[in-house]
């Protein structure tokens, strides 16, 4: 529309409903984890992630995050298992944070937000001809999120962090070659998931999401370098800072959230 969706007063996730009927749909996200309430499935088979091949290929600001795009014309980048029946492709990853460590992620497990969260979204090529195609199919997405928690520097992440000052304005994009995205992952890889969508406009409902139970643990530096980045272009005179970039947990609406792990 005439304006565009976004994270202030007059364009946040409570008026995205305006311009997007499915922000009340069935299966939104992100949703609070309520461990108590999740269901231990013993048949759920580990993620298996295969990105040694990945071809990454630049670094954008696209005006709601910062985000690292894939080539993704075979499955050289892929992830399998968990509940997953196919190989999914990964095609970009980005983060969510906040504007100080007490809040900043998407999902909260037990009304508990961490200070980022970073999403690994993939689509369903063996199904679907296009991500465009597959975004808005009920088995199209896997997004496999991690919670980014501030401890020691990461030191993977550091080439990342280090190149955000390339990307500052809204629609600037950078070189970002050979980045292997695995190497973000911590190393027990538990999970919980849950049929969910987007947790942005369109706000489709097509993610099967897959929340590691183990933070990315990185250095209040690292984090401040995310909030120096802006939500608007170079020329525009007000320039807002990018933080607080994230949608609150939505109704689970008799959702069940299997876990990986007893
Ligand atoms: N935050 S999230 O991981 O749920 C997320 C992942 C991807 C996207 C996304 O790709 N949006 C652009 C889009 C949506 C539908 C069809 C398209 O071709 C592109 C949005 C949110
Ligand atoms: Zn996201």
């Amino acid at each position: 529309g005439h304006h565009c969706w976004g994270y202030g007063e007059e364009n946040g996730p409570s008026d995205w409903y305006k311009d997007y009927s499915l922000a009340n749909g069935d299966r939104q996200s992100p949703i609070d984890i309520q461990s108590e309430q999740t269901v231990y499935n013993s048949s759920l088979k580990p993620i298996w992630v295969s990105y040694d091949a990945c071809t990454s290929l630049s670094i954008c600001n696209n005006g709601h995050s910062v985000m690292v795009e894939y080539e993704d014309c075979d499955d050289k980048t892929v992830i399998r298992g968990g509940p997953l029946e196919f190989p999914y492709r990964l095609k970009q990853f980005h983060f969510h944070w906040g504007g100080k460590d007490s809040r900043g992620s998407e999902h909260t497990v037990n009304g508990k937000s961490y200070p980022g969260e970073l999403h690994l979204v993939h689509w369903n090529a063996a199904k679907y001809k296009s991500f465009d195609e597959a975004a808005s199919a009920p088995d199209g997405l896997a997004v496999l999120g991690v919670f980014l928690e501030t401890g020691e520097k990461h030191s993977v992440l550091h080439r990342l962090t280090d190149a955000l000052y390339m990307v500052r304005f809204k629609e600037t994009k950078a070189q970002f070659k050979d980045f292997n995205p695995s190497g973000l992952l911590p190393d027990c890889l538990d999970y919980w998931t849950y049929r969910g969508s987007l947790t942005t406009p369109p706000l489709h409902e097509s993610v099967t999401w897959l929340m590691l139970k183990e933070p990315l643990y990185l250095s209040e530096k690292q984090m401040e370098k995310f909030r120096t980045l802006f939500f608007s272009g170079e020329e525009e005179g007000l320039r807002t800072r990018m933080m607080d970039n994230f949608r609150p947990p939505q109704p689970l609406k008799g959702r069940t959230v299997e876990a990986s792990f007893r």
